[in-house]
């Protein structure tokens, strides 16, 4: 069972318009609501391939209603909070560009902080395969609160899996003790501090990383695919050719792949990529059924050349 941990879930609502333009009144075409936020997305992706699941997230207000009935039979454990659950936004364009704007979301207690995690330390009672912990916080929860996430997952021997942004990645990463962490690209130049142009620059930060005391990195690099890297070796997955529709979630539904299945670090990654291409196929938050991940097939290479440089698309 792969337990998730959200702790500034969303609605995520996505308007569709003909083309983006500041200042001007837009017609939007079609307007989408889904279950939002990065570990309730990694728990969506594992649960549509039948995965055991269980996404730990607080909801609030109106919004967490809503996303509640959004999320409907997926197993999970809830902490009541006062605060409103966050709606977020994306607005997306025919070609495939997408422009969000993520709330803040609400402010959480000491002691809805501290219920959280008490949730998160009983489902790490009952012997989980990984916690995957994911996202920005809420206020309220401080910097390290990804810190003491790997902590009590240290406590329960369970595998922790990080997939977050900013302070709260850049603490957790700094102490160490995570088993997989899932930057972006831009998040791992920021954790290095350099600009990353090509493959060996990503491998060489990714190890950089890893020697404070972690274990793996998934680098996900958009329409390049990722990069796996763990002490000994690394493996790029470049990734099928995709008519990007929607890039939100993608990166969820890659670490989902990842982590679906046990075997060799070549199968995790091609998995990944695979998943990652199918989430960005189809619109607004939509997770790929295994139908559409069997559409989108990819090769993996082991120790890439160093020189190949990862240009943004
Ligand atoms: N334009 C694209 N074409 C094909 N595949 C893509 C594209 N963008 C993303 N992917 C796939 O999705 C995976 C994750 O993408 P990305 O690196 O953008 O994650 P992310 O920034 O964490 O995304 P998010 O935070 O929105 O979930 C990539 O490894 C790749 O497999
Ligand atoms: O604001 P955060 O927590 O960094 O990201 C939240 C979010 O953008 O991440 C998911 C896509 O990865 C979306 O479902 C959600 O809206």
């Amino acid at each position: 069972m792969i337990l998730t941990l959200t702790p500034n879930p969303s609605v995520d609502h996505t308007l569709e318009v003909d083309g983006l333009v500041r200042g001007e009144v837009l017609r939007v075409r079609a307007t989408r609501a889904h279950p939002g936020g990065k570990g309730v997305n990694v728990a969506r992706a594992l649960s549509g391939a039948d995965v055991p699941t269980r996404a730990v997230l607080p909801v609030g207000g109106g919004g967490g209603a809503e996303l509640s009935a959004l999320l409907g039979g997926l197993p999970r454990a809830t902490v009541p909070i006062e605060g409103e659950t966050r709606a977020n936004i994306t607005v997306a364009e025919p070609d495939g560009t997408t422009t969000k704007l993520n709330a803040p979301g609400p402010v959480l207690s000491p002691t809805e902080v501290g219920a959280l995690l008490a949730v998160v330390e009983d489902e790490l009672t009952r012997g989980p395969d990984w916690i995957v912990a994911c996202g920005s916080l809420p206020g309220g929860a401080t910097a390290d609160f990804y810190v003491r996430v790997a902590e009590l997952a240290a406590r329960y021997g369970v595998p922790l899996a990080l997939d977050s942004s900013g302070e709260p990645l850049a603490e957790a990463a700094h102490a160490g003790s995570v088993a997989l962490l899932k930057p972006n690209h831009e998040e791992l130049e920021e954790l290095a501090g350099r600009d990353l142009p090509t493959v060996g620059d990503v491998v060489s930060a990714a190890r950089e990383v890893l020697s404070w005391g972690n274990e793996q990195a998934l680098v996900t690099l958009g329409g390049h695919g990722a990069i796996l890297v763990d002490d000994t070796c690394s493996w790029w997955a470049r990734g099928p050719l995709v008519r990007a529709r929607s890039t939100v979630g993608a990166g969820d539904c890659a670490l989902a792949g990842f982590l679906s299945q046990d075997g060799p670090p070549d199968k995790g990654l091609a998995r990944a990529v695979s998943w990652g291409a199918a989430a960005v196929s189809l619109p607004g938050t939509t997770v790929p059924t295994p139908e559409d991940v069997a559409a989108h097939e990819t090769t993996v290479v082991a120790e890439p050349d160093p020189h190949q440089r990862i240009d943004r698309l």
